[in-house]
């Protein structure tokens, strides 16, 4: 029942996720059977070792890679039976994504940064404006922007490229080790943020880490081994 129910009210889907990469000494099995739902307002952290497959997953449920086998639903929608334009459109309006490195164009301000995909949608200055604002109070850096990127600190930093994630309004959020490049006590703050955030928001968010704060923080922790899920 739980799991017809998980299915039900699922906004990010795998079944049976299995990733083979071709290499010059043949096939490199690396997801296996893979099956994940996320519900909107939960917050899951995976877990795993360097080189388990918690990227290669990121990446094919984000889209950006595609399973060899299996499907992945992003808001019910199968990504296989969209063509290329209708699949991008889905994941710039649904799905943000975040990394280890905050990738900020250093000589831009915070709010210019946050712009960006705005601006790549065509939204006027005024809808701009009004979107980076908000999501630049959400992510408590209201006072910082217009401070040039590289005036700020790397939990500043990490804080606009979450902004940035999500002023589009997506209802995913995928992270890859978003604390990796941070210390421990602003790691902790940027996953207190995080929590803050799916409340406020009732985003889905999967974050991809080694980082033990994150495991207090989530709600469901998963854990992949050699390209197997196991849940806990
Ligand atoms: N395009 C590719 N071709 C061949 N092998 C790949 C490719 N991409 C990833 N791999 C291999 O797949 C395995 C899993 O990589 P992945 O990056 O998913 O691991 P990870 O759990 O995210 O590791 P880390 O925590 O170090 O980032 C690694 O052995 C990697 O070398």
């Amino acid at each position: 029942m739980s799991n017809q129910l998980a299915t039900a009210t699922a906004i990010l889907e795998a079944l049976n996720v299995s990733r083979i990469f071709r290499t010059p000494r043949g096939p490199l099995p690396i997801l296996h059977q893979v099956n994940l739902s996320l519900r909107p307002g939960e917050f899951v952290a995976l877990r795993g070792r360097s080189g388990s497959g918690k990227t290669t997953l990121l990446n094919i449920l984000g889209g950006l890679d595609d399973p060899t086998e299996g499907r992945v639903s992003v808001v019910g929608q199968p990504l296989e039976s969209l063509g290329d334009r209708a699949r991008a459109a889905l994941r710039r309006e649904q799905i943000g994504l975040l990394f280890q490195n905050a990738h900020l164009f250093p000589s831009l301000t915070a709010r210019e940064n946050i712009e960006i995909p705005l601006r790549l949608q065509h939204l006027n200055s005024k809808e701009r404006e009004e979107r980076s604002k908000e999501v630049l109070h959400l992510v408590g850096l209201s006072e910082r922007a217009e401070h040039r990127s590289l005036e700020l600190s790397g939990g500043e930093q990490q804080r606009v490229a979450l902004a940035r994630a999500l002023v589009h309004r997506p209802r995913i959020l995928l992270a890859d080790e978003p604390t990796g490049n941070l210390d421990s006590q602003t790691s902790l703050k940027i996953m207190q943020l995080f929590r803050m955030v799916v409340q406020q928001t009732n985003i889905a968010l999967l974050i991809a880490t080694h980082d033990a704060a994150v495991y207090n923080q989530a709600d469901r922790v998963i854990t992949i081994q050699d390209g197997h899920l196991l849940y806990s």
